[in-house]
Parts: structure tokens; sequence; C-alpha cells
């Protein structure tokens, strides 16, 4: 069954020196034998079990199992000889401290992806061979060593293999327990399966049908011992598996790892989540600003509206700040400096047409925005009012800006609540005197006010300016009187449906000319926004590459924790894939748990934060969408698994017999 041809190992030393572990070994094995393999300390036992089992195919000569070469065997079918034709038990049991006695048992076929049911049936049947059908549900630590033994003898058994390969089985029980335990060997070979056992007992040794002695890495000895007997061979008929390690399985396998270190990955799920809170935050503010900006730019004009100015000429804007005049008073957006009167550059008619030409424009009307200091002024009786902003009536001023009165008519102005403050409560329906520099004259015009205007926004600053809004045609009458022909500062696109005020808007700043000042206003606010949320989107990315860090460390960590269980698995048959699957599926459950956090804590700030800007500006700071929750977890898992794929390639690449042998 098994034989050995000119077996050589030598392990390679420093400075190219080797050391010859095994030399020139020719034996072989049939089934039934019990073979006990003794030899002094250092003599290459473990070495040869090493060759037997799988683990190590670097040597010299064949080692051929049933006629075929294991020395040529491919990664993959080296894989599936060690999970199918061989079992292994240690001196020092490995069992895997974080899997019940049913999960360690049946670890090799989880690895072969044998579903559930299956492996319970096939778990019950071996734990009863061995006695310990009571003890399924308990964890490694709650057996005595004989127990342990007991249950690595099961997983050896586990998948029916033909060799099973016993390095020092008995060495760490006492001697009541030895017994019991040979008994349990000396049965399996009984029934026509080859078992391999190293030991440094002789009384071990003296219970087994074959004693093959070894000293200096040679087969000094080869004698026959005791007949064992032979039972009826039991194969049993189980379903191998010829499929591997399955994601499901390997996340479940990894979930378990993680229950053992709970403390610890729940720290680190906290740690990591900070960079995704920030990350879900930054988005959540961005939008709850950019919203409230909208609304309020929506509520403040008239949502058909497309205000339209000249572009600001460099040189106009050098000449009026050079006056003095250009500075925009507190609380009030940054104005064209030129749109003075008379010295502001008019719209002429080509502008007017290459406008209207616009698609979706319905109209064009024409308006004058004036911005003055001490200039432009309304009496009444011996009161004055100095006006900042003398503006005309467009449909940009409906209904919702008139907080008393009517909107006005012909001959009729609106002024804001600050002219009222000056001039007197009871100044609706009087006629003032309205005194306006035109083309650096003086014109005064008796007019009407018809009611109070106010900008029903939040924006308090415009509403505590004194603002003056009067028709057009009376402004254009005004200048007519003086012959001086007034032409529009600012015209007014209307657009035919809501949903074209943004396409006109655009074929307006294309062509060259501005929006208005709120507009601008808001684009600044926008763009101070952007910036703060590169500032917060930096915080996120350093955030994230620390959780990233953090996570290679604690997964490095992990890996060195559990080399042997990683040299275990491998014996059992694990391929290096279903090792970094386990640790990639323990990175990715520990994304999505710091994913999920991000997102409490996220939440958990919008609940604190929103009440009180609610309170003080009445609008949510921060607003969460559920995309802005979906890539957190998405980030989150990402970068998690971006962090484990090096300490996964660690763990896959990791030695089996060095990992084996590891205290
Ligand atoms: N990775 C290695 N690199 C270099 N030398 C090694 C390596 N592993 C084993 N050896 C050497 O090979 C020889 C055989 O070692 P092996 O572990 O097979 O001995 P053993 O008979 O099993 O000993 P023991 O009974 O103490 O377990 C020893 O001299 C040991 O120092």
């Amino acid at each position: 069954m098994l034989e050995l041809n000119q077996i050589s190992k030598s392990y390679k030393l420093a400075d190219n020196q080797v050391f010859p572990a095994l030399r020139d070994i020719n034996i072989s094995f049939k089934k039934g034998e019990l073979v006990s393999i003794i030899g002094e300390s250092g003599s290459g036992k473990s070495t040869l079990m090493n060759l037997i089992g799988g683990l190590d195919s670097d040597f010299t000569g064949k080692l051929l199992i049933e006629g075929r070469n294991i020395g040529e065997f491919s990664s993959k079918e080296l894989d599936a000889y060690r999970k199918n034709k061989v079992g292994f038990v240690f001196q020092s049991f490995n069992l895997i401290p974080h899997l019940s006695v049913l999960d360690n048992v049946t670890i090799a076929m989880t690895l072969s992806n044998i579903g559930k049911s299956a492996r319970v049936a096939r778990a019950e049947e071996i734990l009863t061979e061995v006695g310990l059908k009571d003890h399924m549900k308990k964890k490694p630590n709650q057996l005595s060593g004989g127990q342990k033994q007991r249950v690595a003898i099961a997983r050896a058994l586990i998948n029916d293999p033909d060799i099973i390969i016993a390095d020092e089985p008995t060495g760490s029980l006492d001697s009541e327990t030895t017994e019991q335990i040979l008994e349990l060997i000396t049965n399996i070979a009984r029934k026509g399966k080859l078992v391999i056992m190293v030991t440094h007992s002789e009384k071990v040794a003296n219970h087994s049908s074959r004693v093959v002695k070894i000293a200096d890495g040679r087969i000094v000895d080869d004698i026959k011992g005791m007949d064992i007997g032979s039972a009826a061979s039991e194969r049993a008929s189980i379903n191998k598996g010829k499929q591997n390690l399955s994601m499901l399985s390997a996340i479940k396998l990894a979930l378990n790892n993680m229950k053992e270190k709970m403390t610890r990955n729940v720290l680190i799920a906290i740690g990591a989540s900070i960079g995704i809170t920030s990350v879900i935050l930054m988005l959540a503010l961005g939008n709850g600003v950019k919203g409230y900006v909208t609304d309020q730019m929506n509520s403040m004009t008239n949502p058909l509206v497309v205000e339209v100015n000249m572009p600001i000429e460099e040189e106009a804007a050098m000449n009026q700040n050079e006056k003095g005049t250009a500075e925009a008073p507190p609380g009030m957006p940054p104005m064209d400096p030129s749109a003075m009167f008379g010295s502001y550059t008019p719209f002429e008619q080509k502008d007017m047409d290459k406008l209207s030409d616009i698609d979706h424009v319905v109209e064009v009307q024409k308006g004058l925005n004036i911005m003055a200091l001490g200039t432009n002024m309304i009496q009444y009786e011996d009161k004055t009012s100095q006006i900042l902003m003398v503006s005309t009536l467009s449909e940009n001023v409906t209904e919702s800006n008139i907080a008393k009165g009517a909107y006005p008519e012909k001959g009729e102005i609106l002024v804001s609540e600050a002219v009222e403050k000056d001039l007197g409560q009871d100044i609706i329906g009087k006629e003032v005197t309205v005194t306006l520099k035109l083309n650096e004259e003086t014109y005064q015009a008796p007019l009407t006010v018809s009611g109070i205007y106010t900008t029903g926004s939040n924006f308090e600053g415009t509403s505590n300016m004194q603002i003056m809004f009067a028709n057009y045609d009376d402004l254009v009458a005004i200048g007519d009187k003086h012959d001086f022909e007034i032409q529009p500062s600012t015209l007014y696109l209307i657009s035919d449906d809501v949903d074209h005020t943004d396409s006109i808007r655009q074929a307006v700043a294309d062509l060259g000319y501005r929006g208005s000042a709120q507009e601008m206003m808001a684009d600044m606010f926008l763009s101070m926004l952007d910036m703060l949320s590169y500032v917060l989107a930096a915080i996120a990315a350093i955030s994230l590459i620390v959780s990233a860090i953090m996570i290679l460390v604690v997964l490095y960590i992990s890996v060195v924790e559990r080399t042997k269980e990683i040299g275990v698995l491998k014996a059992i048959g694990a391929r290096s894939k279903d090792i970094r699957r386990i640790f990639v599926s323990e990175s990715f459950l520990i994304g999505l748990l710091s994913g999920l956090m991000g997102i409490l804590f996220a939440l958990l700030a919008m609940m604190i934060v929103n009440p009180i800007t609610t309170n003080l500006f009445s609008f949510n700071l921060v607003v969460i969408e559920p995309i802005y929750m979906i890539a957190g977890i998405v980030i989150s898992v990402l970068i998690s698994m971006a962090a484990g794929i090096i300490p996964a390639g660690m763990a896959a690449k990791l030695d089996p017999v060095e990992s084996l042998r590891r205290e």
C-alpha cells in the first residue's frame, strides 16, 4: 500500500549548508499493520511521518501510495491526499480550542463542503466508536487528556482514511489512559487501516505488529511485533466530497474565531467605525446644508424666473473701488459695483435677442437694480429713509413677499420693513417723495407705498436693509421726463416650465452673463461647503487608513496566535485557498461590524445634532440618505478586506510542518 524507495531528505541550513535528516530509506507498509517507529530524539522520526503524511513533499526518492509517487503530486492532489487518505493524531492533540467537539471532528468534512446533517450523522457514528457520543457539544478545554486524544482520533478517522499517522499519541497521557488509547488505535489497525505511530515508549511499541527503529536518518531495525489480529474491515459509506470549503462555511468558521476574541474584535470595530462615521456624516452634512440653501433660494425667488446681469467688467469694478462705493453693506452679498445709475453696463437689444433665443424662454422682462449709499432716498412728511437698493418689480417679487398691504400697481412702490421703520407704521397708502440720482443728476417723483416687502427667508441680512421696489415703467417715465433714457441693468427670463429653469440658467452662464446676487452667494456658500467637505473627507481618509492598519495588525496577531491551528487545518486537508478564505472572511466580518457601528454612530450624531439646528436655524443639518449608509458599509468592508489581504496571504503561505512544530 505504501512504499518508500530511496527516500532522502535534507534540511537547508544557513550558509548553504544542508542537514541530512533521512538517508536512503527503503521500506513498505501493508494495510492492517500497526507500526511503531522508534528511535533517539533527533533521529528523523517526525521528518519521516511528515513525508508519509503529505505535509512535506520536498524529498528525493519515490514515495509510492498505491503505486503513485507523492513527490510528483500537484498541490491540489496533495491537499486531497491529506484530506481523504491520511488522518493525523498528535501528541499535544492539537484540537481547535474555539470549536466544539463536534466541529473539531467534522472540520475536514466542512472543508469539503459537506452538509450539516451528513456531518452530524458521521460524527455521531465516529464519536460513538471512540466513546464520546455524549460530549459532542463540549469545547476541548472541558475534556480530560484521554478524551481530547479520542476527539483527535475521531477527527483523524472522520474521512475514513487508509493511513493513520500518530506522532506520540500517548506521550501526554497517564498509563491507564495510554492503555485505552492504544486499544483504540490497535482496533483501527485491526479493521484494515495502516497505522504508523511514533513512540518513545517501549511498552507502547510492544503493542504493535511491527517495530521500525531509526537512527541518524537510517532504518537500523525492522522487526515483527505481536499479532494484533484482524477484524472485518468496515469501510464507512461516506461522501468524501469533491468540493471545497464554501464561502458560507468560511464565514461561519471566521465568526467562531471572532467570538473567541470578542472584546478585541468589538474594540477594533469601534476604532474602525470612526472613519465610517465621518464618511457618512460628511455626506449627510453636505446634503443637509445643500438642501437648506436650495430651499432658501427657492423661497426667495420665483422658480420660473432666471435673473441675468451683465458680466462684471474688470475696469469698471476697479474704478468703482477707487470711488469707494463698491463695498457691499454688511449682510449683503457682493454686488456688481457697476450697477450704479449712470455707470453700469446696460443690456442692449442684441443681448436681449440672444437671451430670448434660449430654448424654453417665453418672455424677457427688463429690470433695474441700483445700489447706492446716501444718494437715493424716500421722504414722507419730515422723515427720511436712505435707500440702499432701488429695484424694479419682477416675477421674482411675488405675493409671498408682501408682508402687509398689496402688490404695487402703476405709480406705486413696495418698501422693506427697514424703510417702514424709518418712515412710520402708517406709511401704506401714503404718497411719498422718491429721490433718485440718475446720470449724476438728482430727480424727484411722487409715488405711493402700496405694501411692505419681506424676503420670506431666513437670510436676516436682507430684511434689515432699506429696499424699494418700483415698476420698471415708472422709473423709465421718471427718466423720460428728464430726457434720460433708462436701460435695463438686469433682465428676467421667464421659463415655460420649472424643469427648464436650470437649463436656461446654464445657457445664460454659457453666454457669459451673470446670475443673481443670491445665486452668486449661494454658489459661494456651496463652494465653501465643498471645501469643508474636503476637510472632512481628509479626516475620514486618515481615519480609514488608521483603521486599515489597525485591522491589519489585529489580523496579523491573529495569524501568529493561530499558527498551530493553521498547521492542523492544513494537515487535515485545508488548501492554502481555504485558509486565506477563512481570514478574508474574518476581515470581511470586522468590516461589516465596523460599518454597522459607523452607521449607528452617524445616526446617533444625527439624533443629537438635528434637534439643536432645528431649534436654532429651523433646519436639519445632518440628512442621512440610505445610499450613504450603504456606501459606509461598502467602504468599510472593502477597506477591511484590503487590510486583510496581507495577513490572510501570510496565513495561507504558512508551512504546515513548521506551523505544527510551533509551540
Ligand atoms: N526545519 C528544520 N531545519 C533544520 N533541521 C531540522 C528541521 N527539522 C528537523 N531538523 C533536524 O532533523 C533531525 C530529525 O528531526 P526530527 O524532528 O525528525 O526528529 P525526531 O526523531 O522526530 O525527534 P524527537 O523524537 O525528538 O521528536 C533533527 O536533527 C533535527 O534537528
